[in-house]
This record gives structure tokens, C-alpha cells and sequence, in this order.
């Protein structure tokens, strides 16, 4: 039975394990995330998460299947988390009213053996048409300051989003069908609860 590592200090994530019940343990990565952009939006989120697993699995953990991710929001280029209250009225004001897509990279790695499984979702969200106020009043709630393209759908940014096709928890930060799709090709079934199978 392999040990599973969350390479995330994503408290999302962390939550979205919880709630599939998977017993894990929290490492996060320590990477430069500012990387090369000339890559597609699909593309740089799977090297990101391949880079914050290879982070962890570099530390020399035994036994251990380590799990990273990388969410972006895709309208025209790249959306990472803001820099600052500007830059997060920015996004808001690209995105409201409009489609846009939430992709996140996921990496897989067997410590031991340095197998891995890379792969990413892709959900397309529209947002409603909001005013400077509305941005302004919910940049304010502090809640888009640490996530991709300043809006969480989880929480009070469940308000300004209209429609989603395709995975939910994709959008907040782990796709949880496709994650149990990749444990499967190292023998775990997380539906099974951590069952080597
Ligand atoms: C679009 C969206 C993003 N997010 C979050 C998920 C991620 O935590 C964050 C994107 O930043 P990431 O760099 O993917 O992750 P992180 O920096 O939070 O954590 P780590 O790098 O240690 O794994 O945005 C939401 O919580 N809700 C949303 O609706």
C-alpha cells in the first residue's frame, strides 16, 4: 500500500481529498512557478504540476504516490493568481460576461519507482456581466486574492458564475474523476478507499 503525498499547499485541494476520504499527507512544493509561457495553457499547467511532484519526489519519500496539480483560467492568455487588488479587477473585468476555461495540469509520480502519469481537465465557465462596483465589492471579500483568474466557485464567487461545462472540482482546483482515472493505472481505486488493487 503506497502512501499518498499532496505535493499542494492548496487548502482547496487538501479539502477536496478530505472529502473523497483519502488519507494523505501535505508536503507543498517549492517551485518557480513563473515559467515559460510560450507554452499552450494545457501544456504549462502539466508542467507546472509535473514540476511541483518531481519537487517533492526529489526529497527522497519512500513508498509514496505524490500528487500535484496547476489551475489556470484561460481568457486570451494565461490567468495565474493576482498580483495585487489591480491586477485581480483586471481579470474580473476580462472575464464577466464572457466564457472563459479553467485548466488544470495534474502529475502523478511513483517515488520509488519515478513512474508517471501526466494529464489535464478542462472546464469551460461563463461568468455574469458584472460592474466596476461588483468587481470592486467582491475583490474586497479578499476572496479572489489566492486563486486563478481572481474568482473562487466554491465560495462567494459561486454567485458571479452562470453556467460550467464540464468537471466542477476541476474549476476549484483538482478534477476528481480524472485524478481516479490516474491512480487506476498505478492500482489504487480511490473509490475503493486507497485499495492496492
Ligand atoms: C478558478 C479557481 C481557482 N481556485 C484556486 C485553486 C488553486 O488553489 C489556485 C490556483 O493556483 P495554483 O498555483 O494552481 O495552486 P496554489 O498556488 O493554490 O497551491 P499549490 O501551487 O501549492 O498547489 O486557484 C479556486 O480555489 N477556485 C476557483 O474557482
Amino acid at each position: 500500500m503506497k502512501d499518498i503525498i499532496l505535493a499542494s499547499a492548496s487548502p482547496r485541494r487538501s479539502e477536496l481529498l478530505k472529502r473523497i476520504g483519502l488519507k494523505f499527507e501535505v508536503v507543498p512544493a517549492d517551485i518557480d512557478e513563473a515559467n515559460i509561457r510560450e507554452l499552450g495553457p494545457e501544456s504549462y499547467t502539466v508542467d507546472i504540476a509535473h514540476k511541483k511532484a518531481l519537487d517533492i519526489v526529489n526529497r527522497n519519500y519512500k513508498n509514496s504516490l505524490v500528487i500535484a496539480a496547476d489551475t489556470v483560467v484561460v481568457k486570451g492568455g494565461i490567468m495565474g493568481k493576482p498580483t495585487d487588488e489591480n491586477e485581480a479587477f483586471e481579470m474580473l473585468k476580462a472575464l464577466q460576461g464572457q466564457w472563459h476555461e479553467v485548466i488544470t495540469g495534474v502529475a502523478i509520480i511513483d517515488s520509488d519507482s519515478k513512474a508517471e502519469i501526466l494529464d489535464y481537465e478542462k472546464t469551460l465557465v461563463k461568468m455574469t456581466s458584472l460592474s466596476d462596483m461588483e468587481i470592486r465589492a467582491y475583490i474586497m471579500s479578499g476572496e479572489p486574492m489566492d486563486k486563478a483568474g481572481s474568482y473562487g466557485i466554491q465560495g462567494v464567487g459561486a454567485m458571479i458564475v452562470e453556467r460550467i461545462e464540464g468537471c466542477y472540482f476541476n474549476v476549484v482546483g483538482l478534477p476528481l474523476n480524472k485524478l481516479n482515472a490516474m491512480m487506476r493505472n498505478f492500482g489504487v481505486d480511490l473509490l475503493m478507499g486507497n485499495i492496492q488493487l
